[in-house]
């Protein structure tokens, strides 16, 4: 690869320098994964697949992460990312708020389109003072949506705790929850105390959650899909249980691929 229209200056600024890094580390034609995310202090690396055994490999790892002033340099060696350089706490600023971000952390995939998806979900859910974000993630839409009562569930315990405490920390009035949004979805009476609830699930969509929303006296529903077809899959569940499907927002982030993200807003019917 010597030129990248979708990647960032920085990150593709460090292809050629992990190249000669993974070349000292991996034996002839191995192969493996590498993950770049911008974050606060720079770029955070998630090395897979290559084993650090020796003095040699662990020194060429660190020189590596110094010379490249890298915010972060995480190696897995099967066991999830562990920690190699870190000279400071890694944090993302989410909306102006800096949270904790584990390696290998979820992210939209550009600022712009995380601008864009935060705008559809104030849209969707106007002026409602109480909302529940299922499938929060790392607080991307929590804290978009400024100083309101905000319930957050999500399931990776590293980010609901990162979410939790850079909200503790901000002062903002947010209960996070540690929850399988799959195997204990909110149940119909405990989404009737909202005013409305953003819907932010994986590919595979969130079928459990929907018949309960179908069931509930929500309002107001935002859904966020990175899957057309488990979102008009769950989108029918929704809108038989009296919810009418107001609009939808394609938000192109996936650049130069078939993969689209949107943003929809249900309302339901009153009478
Ligand atoms: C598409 S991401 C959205 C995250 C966040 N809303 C954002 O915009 O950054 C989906 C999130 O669902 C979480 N997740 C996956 N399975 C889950 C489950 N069974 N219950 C709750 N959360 C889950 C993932 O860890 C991930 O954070």
């Amino acid at each position: 690869m010597r030129e990248c229209h979708i990647l960032t200056p920085d990150l593709f600024a460090l292809v050629a320098p992990l190249r000669g890094l993974l070349d000292a580390l991996l034996p002839k034609k191995g192969r493996a994964d590498v993950q770049l995310t911008c974050v606060d202090q720079g770029v955070d690396v998630v090395l897979a697949g290559v084993s650090v055994a020796g003095l040699r490999s662990l020194e060429a790892l660190t020189t590596f992460a110094e010379r490249q002033k890298l915010a972060r340099l995480c190696v897995d060696e099967g066991l999830g990312p562990e920690p190699r350089w870190e000279p400071r706490p890694v944090t993302i600023t989410l909306s102006g708020v800096p949270v904790p971000f584990p390696a290998g952390g979820f992210l939209q995939a550009t600022c712009e389109g995380e601008a864009a998806l935060i705008a559809a979900a104030q849209a969707a859910v106007g002026q409602a003072g109480t909302i529940a974000d299922l499938f929060a993630g790392l607080g991307t839409l929590t804290f978009g949506l400024g100083r309101r009562r905000i319930y957050a569930a999500e399931a990776s315990r590293e980010a609901i705790a990162g979410l939790k405490s850079a909200a503790d920390a901000a002062g903002l009035q947010v209960f996070a929850d540690h929850r399988d949004l799959y195997r204990r979805p909110l149940g119909s009476s405990e989404l009737d105390r909202f005013d409305a609830a953003i819907l932010d699930p994986p590919r595979a969509g969130a079928r459990e959650q929907a018949a309960t929303i179908a069931r509930s006296t929500l309002p107001r529903l935002c859904y966020i899909s990175c899957n057309p077809n488990t979102f008009a899959r769950d989108a029918a569940i929704i809108c038989e249980g009296g919810f009418r499907l107001e609009w939808v927002r394609p938000v192109g982030q996936f650049r130069w691929s078939t993969h689209v993200e949107l943003a929809a807003c249900f309302t339901r019917q009153s009478g």
